[in-house]
């Protein structure tokens, strides 16, 4: 058990280096972010039926009218006294006489059923007066009789059969909908059959959602150097709906104290909270958590919390309005948001807090953490042979997918410098976590992509996680995944992949990708040269940046293979995807690197092709039976799956 008072003062050491205002742990943090609030539910606004779907009722509705308006006929046939009916067989019928009126539905009756006599009734016909009961037409005859048409009863009738009375479903005044209630389809339906066109539901808290940062571009625009597209926008204003808010998108401000103090003012008048995201740590474009100390009282509560992922979280209330710098980074942003806002728009929305889902798992590998914050870890879970599995995604706080994807996330509390391999963890589960179909997992590929889309046009859903061709190996031979992908290289034969097979393991072929040797087109030190000159000469040319890759992968080994020892400038540069290879010749921070032939491509850059490695995929034998992994077999055989390889610029195995 880490001791509490060492857990503070470590905590608040870790303030004084860094200068926030003062950093809390999470608990506490948001026990005096709630203390200032006034967190009731807002007032009530009355709403058309049609726009009351995902709302909270704000007051008891009882009903305004009875359903079913007045007794009824709940089937085709006729009304008549049940006494008349005694002793009614299919040898001895009672006789009625038909009064002459129809009662379709909609249509007032005229004429009371009097003994003997009986009238033709619709489902949904007011029973007329005088009649206690309603027969069904399949269990009569007609007849012409003497004295006009006649109706044969086949069958005895109890008093009351076939009707639903006035009230017996909404009675006038009942209480139908209590304060709190979700409305949704099921309860509109209930509020129209008793009469209501609208509704009294909470008003919707409106959030104001401003972006900061002088390199944020909206989604669509074009990205110049150095900028980046706006997602925590886009992805807050959501949440705010998914919890029962109004977002209110201010967009983006740069990072000016004066234009930021304005809009906060303007979002202030206009907001019952205010959401803005950056510029809250220590950078000297870091503004927004300055301003807020002046818009006035009580101002900056927060600043600055003992979690991972959201240090440099900013919690203020103006006047009585809640205002929440979060930091930056979109998976600090939006975690942050779901910890500290979400349950506050839920408050004043009048939704009860969001249930909490757990799920035990197994820490699949060793998960450091840094000391003094409690790092909460994201993770894809996928069933291992005992039980599920948690692999952390390992992107950080800086990537938009790592809350976007993860099944969930675990806590490391802040005195533990890690969690082990193995370790047992309480998961908290995120959205809806349904084991995927088929899992596999190692290294990323395109053409894997291919496959797995037209597995889901088939309904098949799977889950693929990128954790290295290594990775991958590992997690087949623990029996964790249905298949690895994995383009391993053995430099002692030569040969891909099945020399790194382990009993209980299959080999199932893939496909082969062109590598290459990458450069901006028209680049003259490469264009047009045979690859081993090309790569030659850059080695030794001292103006020549190089970019490598990960140790471990297989683009590195073969690299290294090439240069024959050389470590040219840039070596120590090493992205761990052909993506970023690409990105940092496109963009001149590099000249060259060895990617696969398609990525070169969609970087339009120029490409001298190397060698051809080969992406298979390592199958546990426990696994080859399921349904999924026999489907993904059988589309890698598929002419229209190895057509899509080829236009990708994949050579399919067989
Ligand atoms: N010297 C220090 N540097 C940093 C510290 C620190 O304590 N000392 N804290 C780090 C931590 S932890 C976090 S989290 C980030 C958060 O910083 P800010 O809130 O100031 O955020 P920015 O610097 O404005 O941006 C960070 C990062 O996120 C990108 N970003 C910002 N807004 C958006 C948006 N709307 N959509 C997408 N991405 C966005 C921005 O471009 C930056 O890349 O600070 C660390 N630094
Ligand atoms: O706290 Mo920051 O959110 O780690 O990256």
């Amino acid at each position: 058990m880490p001791d509490p008072a060492a857990l503070l003062e470590r905590i608040r050491r870790a303030a004084r280096q860094e200068q926030f205002l003062d950093v809390l742990p999470a608990e506490a943090a948001r026990a005096r972010f709630r203390a200032a609030l006034d967190l009731r539910p807002l007032p009530a606004e009355t709403v058309p039926l049609a726009a009351s779907l995902g709302r909270v009722v704000a007051q008891g509705v009882a009903a305004l009218a009875d359903a079913p308006p007045f007794d009824r006929a709940s089937v085709d046939g006729f009304a008549l006294r049940a006494a008349d009916s005694t002793g009614a067989t299919e040898a001895a019928p009672r006789r009625f006489r038909l009064n002459a009126e129809v009662l379709a539905c909609g249509v007032a009756p005229a004429i009371a059923v009097g003994p003997g006599t009986a009238t033709a009734i619709a489902t949904g016909g007011v029973v007329p007066r005088g009649a206690d009961a309603v027969v069904m037409i399949e269990h009569t005859r007609c007849e012409e009789g003497p004295e006009g048409p006649e109706m044969l009863l086949l069958r005895p009738a109890a008093p009351g059969q076939m009707i639903g009375f006035a009230g017996s479903d909404i009675a006038r005044g009942e209480a139908l909908l209590r304060p709190g209630t979700l409305v949704t389809s099921r309860e509109i339906g209930m509020l129209a059959a008793a009469g209501h066109a609208a509704v009294p539901v909470v008003r919707k808290p409106r959030v104001a959602v401003l972006s900061t940062g002088d390199e944020l571009v909206p989604p669509g625009a074009p990205l110049p150097p150095g900028c980046i597209h706006d997602s925590n926008a886009a992805i807050l204003c959501a949440a705010v709906a998914e919890h029962g808010g109004e977002p209110l998108p201010l967009g983006i401000l740069r990072d000016e104290e004066a234009a930021l103090e304005a809009a906060v003012r303007d979002a202030l008048g206009r907001a019952d909270l205010v959401v803005l995201s950056g510029g809250t740590s220590k950078g000297a474009g870091d503004v927004s958590h300055r301003i807020l100390s002046r818009l006035g009282p009580p101002g900056i509560l927060v600043h600055g919390v003992a979690l991972k992922p959201g240090k440099p979280l900013c919690l203020a209330v103006i006047g009585t309005t809640p205002v929440v710098v979060l930091p930056g980074f979109p998976t600090s942003a939006v975690f942050t948001f779901q910890e500290f806002v979400a349950p506050v728009i839920r408050a004043l929305a009048g939704l009860p807090p969001r249930e909490e889902e757990a799920a035990a798992a197994t820490l699949a590998v060793r998960t450091p953490s840094e000391l003094g914050r409690t790092e909460y870890v994201m993770v894809s879970l996928s069933a291992g042979e005992d039980g599920l599995r948690a692999f952390p995604l390992g992107k950080g706080s800086g990537s938009v997918t790592a809350f976007a994807q993860a099944d969930g996330f675990f806590a490391i509390p802040a005195l533990d410098a890690g969690a082990e391999a193995g370790a047992l963890l309480r998961v908290r589960l995120i959205g809806t976590a349904t084991p995927p179909d088929l899992t596999v997992i190692g290294s990323h590929d395109l053409g894997l992509d291919a496959v797995l889309e037209a597995l889901a046009e088939d309904g098949i859903r799977a889950r693929s996680l990128a954790v290295g061709s290594l990775g991958g190996l590992a997690a087949a031979k623990r029996g964790e995944c249905d298949l690895a992908g994995v383009h391993l290289l053995d430099p002692a034969t030569g040969s891909y992949n099945a020399p790194f097979l382990a009993p209980g393991l299959r080999l199932v072929p893939g496909w082969r990708r062109l590598q290459g040797v990458v450069h901006r087109r028209g680049d003259a030190r490469f264009e047009g040269l045979a690859v081993e000159d090309a790569v030659r000469r850059a080695a030794a040319d001292p103006a020549l940046l190089l970019v490598n890759r990960n140790a471990g992968s297989g683009t590195r080994i073969l690299l290294d293979g090439v240069l024959g020892g050389a470590r040219p400038p840039g070596y120590a540069n090493q992205p761990k995807s052909h993506n970023a290879v690409a990105a940092a010749v496109a963009q001149g921070r590099a000249d060259w690197g060895v990617a696969i032939a398609t990525v070169a491509q969609s970087y339009a850059l120029g490409f001298l092709p190397l060698a051809e490695e080969q992406y298979d995929f390592v199958l546990p034998e426990t696994r080859a039976d399921r349904p999924a992994v026999r489907a993904f077999l059988a589309a890698l055989a598929r002419p229209a799956v190895r057509a899509r390889l080829q236009a990708l610029g994949f050579t399919p195995a067989g």
